[in-house]
């Protein structure tokens, strides 16, 4: 049985239950569960608190986890990233309030107040900088209007937070996450189960990100066509009745599919249909 760490709060948790939902797993009911068994997949789902699932899986005690790539990063822990996930994004980056520093250069014996104590002490060893680190739990945007510390780093994704508490960013930033799928440091990569549950994900992903185009073209037009749509391997062809016409089936970007579909108009392609993917196997 694969025994599988999910968040079980927080931004990752909803996204996490929804996608494995996707790929036919069952989740739990209700939020107090701490573990189910999906006997049919044969895993077992663990709801744990995102931060420590990097160590539990570094432990060898679970076979994989979702958790974020930042969290990962802090925890230090011996796991590694196997498959981003798309979902959670966000970046993570110095604030202040406006004209109090440039850069991490100019954080030298200041005082960082942040939830990522392992990323932030990381990069300040990494410019060479020395400043103080102060772990707070959340809410991190506070601590410089209560004078805890004159700079904080934080996750942002929208900029609502910082924008609220008068803050703004400065410097690169430290690093982009999102959602990830990880295991422990080196272990067997060929499982056959991991190697299952990992192809059911990055099912979601294209049945997310892809729709199924197609339409019907003219011979003369084919090659013209063929290049707007390329397909993941190469696009089924197929005879019509009327003699010198084609029709042609190709995954697409969905985020690319209208565009697509103009410019395959505008070469005579006709009867050009999308439809979504729910899931596959590549
Ligand atoms: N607003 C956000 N947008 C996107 N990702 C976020 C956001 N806030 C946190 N994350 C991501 O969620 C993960 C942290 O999850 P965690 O549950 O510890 O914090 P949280 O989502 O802020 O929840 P809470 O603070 O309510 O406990 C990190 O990977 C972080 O990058
Ligand atoms: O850029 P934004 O879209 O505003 O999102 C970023 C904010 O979201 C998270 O906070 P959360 O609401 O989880 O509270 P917390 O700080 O207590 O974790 C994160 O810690 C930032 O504060
Ligand atoms: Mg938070």
């Amino acid at each position: 049985m694969l025994r599988i760490a999910v968040p079980n709060k927080g931004s990752l948790s909803g996204p996490a239950a929804e996608m494995l939902h996707e790929a036919g797993y069952q989740q739990r009911r209700e939020s107090k569960e701490l573990r189910i068994v999906d006997p049919e997949n044969e895993v077992e789902f663990f709801y744990l608190r995102p931060r420590d699932i990097a160590i539990y899986v570094s432990s060898g005690r679970l076979d994989i986890g979702i958790t974020g790539r930042d969290l990962l990063i802090d925890s230090g822990a011996n796991a590694e990233e196997i498959l981003p996930l798309g979902f959670a994004r966000s970046t993570f980056r110095y604030a202040a309030k406006p004209g109090t520093a440039d850069g991490v250069a100019d954080l030298a014996g200041r005082t960082v107040a942040t939830s990522y104590e392992g990323i932030v002490a990381k990069h300040l060893a990494d410019h060479g900088v020395d400043a103080s680190v102060v772990h707070l739990d959340g809410a991190v945007e506070t601590a410089i209007e209560l004078g805890v510390a004159e700079v904080i780093a934080d996750v942002v994704e929208t900029g609502t937070s910082l924008r609220n508490a008068g803050l703004e960013v400065f410097g690169e930033p430290i690093m982009k996450s999102e959602a990830i799928v990880i295991r422990r440091t080196g272990a067997d990569a060929e499982e056959p189960k991991v190697q299952q549950f990992l192809r059911r994900l990055q099912g979601v992903l294209v049945a997310r990100t892809y729709v199924m185009m197609d339409y019907d073209c003219r011979v003369e037009q084919l090659e013209k066509a063929v290049a707007l749509t390329p397909g993941l391997e190469s696009p089924t062809i197929s005879p019509l009745h009327n003699e010198g016409w084609v029709a042609v089936r190709a995954m697409v970007p969905a985020k690319d599919a209208q565009r697509i579909m103009d410019d395959l108009y505008s070469i005579g392609a006709r009867a050009i249909l999308t439809t979504a993917i729910h899931a596959c196997r590549l």
